[in-house]
């Protein structure tokens, strides 16, 4: 049984799931692509850029070298954000041997192909290399100062899905298994499109009403999307579905509401990614949404007026009112 973990992506995430890791008493190596800023974790015990507060457990250690990472252990969380992560895949394939397992806790699609992520994992790694998606309602800050959180393992392998579990749950932190790597996938990169819309119709001052029916009717748009590519209902309605996106669309700390909110505020795009200065999923995923939506001609107005303020300088509120005066319907 594996006493090691390699945790893959040295941002807010990446930190956080190594350090609870680490306090579970697993040794713990946190890769980061960036020498420089290996190196003030190295010497400071802390990510002061991305997770400032919190002082590293003794059993975890940050490297920037990936085939050190590889060899330190079979079993490989990836946390980098989603335009990185079939390259580190690539990278990492080439240090990996026969016994490698790997998880992500990735939100989004791959970049150019716009698959789900494990369609990538399923072509660089051999097809039975055991795989999993961790997902849910959980900001790293939150999960780092160990406040009660809960997040959905889905893995194609049960016994993968336990030894991940065993590696991350704690008190604070409960893990549940599933078996729907669609749905959970699905649910994460979705919801940070849907996180950007209910940023973007509180930047312009409207209200709980307005918010409240965005939710209610991007769940609709996470369902229909979902279903068509495999996924299973009872996902969508649990945490990696309706869960993550009630917390990304409500509360501030979501970097994809406050990438809206700024845009509702009239900011440019730019000025709001400055701002910031952190990944900010939910941009790309607009756009691989919104294709994916068309390629499979599934309606999903919410994620197409969101795309069309993003790539096709459309005003949120010319959005908004795009979607009020839509032809009138049974709500299903
Ligand atoms: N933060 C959170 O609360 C949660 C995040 N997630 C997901 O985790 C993923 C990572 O996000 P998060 O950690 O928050 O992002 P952050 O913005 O906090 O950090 C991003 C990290 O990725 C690094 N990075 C950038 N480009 C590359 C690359 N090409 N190769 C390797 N590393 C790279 C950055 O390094 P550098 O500084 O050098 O650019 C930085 O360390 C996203 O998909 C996100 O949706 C999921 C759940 C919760
Ligand atoms: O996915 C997250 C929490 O579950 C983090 O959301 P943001 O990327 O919008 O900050």
């Amino acid at each position: 049984m594996t006493s090691t973990i390699s945790v893959l992506g040295a941002g807010s995430w990446g930190t956080a799931l190594a350090i609870q890791a680490a306090r579970n008493g697993y040794h713990t190596l946190l890769w980061g692509h960036d020498p420089a800023h290996i190196k003030t974790l190295q010497q400071n015990r802390t990510n002061q850029r991305y997770l400032p507060g919190f002082v590293f457990p003794n059993t975890l250690e940050t490297c920037s070298e990936l085939a050190e990472a590889a060899a330190f252990s079979d079993l490989i969380l990836i946390a980098v954000p989603s335009h990185a992560f079939k390259n580190t895949l690539i990278k990492l394939r080439r240090f990996t041997g026969h016994q490698v397992q790997i998880a992500w806790a990735t939100k989004g699609f791959a970049p150019n192909d716009g698959y789900l992520l494990h369609y990538s994992v399923e072509n660089i790694f051999a097809k039975e290399t055991p795989a999993a998606v961790l997902s849910g309602p959980t900001f790293a800050r939150e999960v780092a100062a160990d406040l009660p959180t809960a997040i959905t393992i889905a893995s194609n392998h049960t016994g993968f899905a336990d030894q991940l579990t065993r590696i991350f749950h704690s008190a604070r932190f409960r893990t549940y298994t599933s078996t729907d790597m669609i749905g959970v996938q699905t649910g994460g990169a979705v919801k940070n499109v849907l996180a950007i819309a209910s940023g973007i119709a509180d930047g312009l001052n409207f209200g709980a009403n307005t918010r409240a029916a965005l939710i209610t009717r991007g769940l609709h748009e996470i369902i229909r999307l979902g279903l068509e590519l495999g996924g299973r209902q009872e996902t969508f309605m649990g945490l990696a579905g309706l869960g993550d996106l009630i917390l990304t669309c409500t509360d501030n700390q979501s970097r994809n509401r406050r990438f809206g909110l700024a845009l509702g505020q009239n900011k440019d795009r730019a000025a709001a990614r400055e701002e910031i200065d952190q990944e900010i999923e939910g941009v790309s995923a607009a756009k691989e949404t919104y294709l994916l939506a068309q390629t499979h001609g599934i309606d999903m107005p919410i994620t197409e007026q969101t795309y069309k303020v993003l790539y096709e300088s459309l005003s949120p509120l010319a959005a908004v009112q795009n979607l009020l005066d839509r032809e009138l319907k049974a709500e299903s």
